[in-house]
């Protein structure tokens, strides 16, 4: 279970009154996907950023399977976040850009590197496996990211509106490839203000609202 207790954070250069002060709590059960909405400005970015670790809460816990999370660094807390954009390195081609989701060393074997070509053609990107990401569309760069993040096989999948911008088909196909990750017991906490998305993922919701996560948390 991911369990977020009272997560107190503040942005020191806010006049008072701008920003709410945010304090999240929610749980989340393994193989269980919370969706998460609200209006810009509300605070989703930086819920996500307190549980990735990249802001640093001023109070509250943080725990996967009872053990803490908040006193561990981003790269331990076994947490893959999909953002809208900027996820790939642009100097990388698409195949090492998601072989980095098996082999962060990049030195895949041939066993890693058929699973790459095997999920490139799951999301319909089989003839791009060479080219860089400035060379792609962004729905194609978003498969990249998001098939890299499943490869990886993380516990805990967090995901910022990451089908937006798709055609059906493709929503549709990555849905799939999501509801596996649960299914393989991932918890996923998706970030969408898009029904079709909730509708397909989620099997709970909650809004954010005034720094609170209302209702389903
Ligand atoms: N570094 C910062 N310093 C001060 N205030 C910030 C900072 N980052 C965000 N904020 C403020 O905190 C609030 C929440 O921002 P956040 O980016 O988490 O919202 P969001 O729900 O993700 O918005 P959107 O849907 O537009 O991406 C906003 O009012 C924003 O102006």
């Amino acid at each position: 279970m991911l369990e977020c207790r009272d997560l107190i954070f503040h942005y020191d250069r806010c006049e008072p009154g701008e920003t709410p002060d945010f304090c999240f709590g929610f749980r989340l059960a393994p193989g269980e996907c919370l969706s998460v909405a609200g209006p810009s400005g509300a605070g989703k970015s930086t819920l996500l950023g307190l549980l990735a670790g990249f802001l640093e809460p001023a109070g509250g816990s943080l725990t996967w399977q009872g053990q803490d999370l908040l006193a561990r660094p981003p790269w331990e807390r076994g947490i893959t976040t999909v953002f809208q954009e900027h996820n790939l390195f642009d100097q990388l081609p698409v195949w090492l850009n998601v072989g980095l989701g098996l082999a962060p060393d990049m030195r895949l074997t041939s066993e890693q590197q058929g699973r790459v070509r095997e999920g490139l053609a799951e999301v319909g990107l089989a003839g791009l496996h060479d080219r860089l990401p400035a060379e792609l569309s962004g729905g194609q760069r978003q498969r990249v990211a998001l098939l890299r993040a499943l490869l990886r096989g993380s516990r805990i999948l967090l995901l910022d509106e990451p089908f937006s911008g798709l055609d059906e088909a493709t929503r549709a196909g990555l849905w799939e490839l999501v509801r596996r990750q649960k299914t393989a017991g991932a918890a996923v906490l998706l970030v969408s203000h898009d029904r079709d998305d909730i509708e397909a993922l989620a099997d709970r919701r909650t809004r954010l609202e005034g720094g609170r996560l209302l209702g389903g948390a």
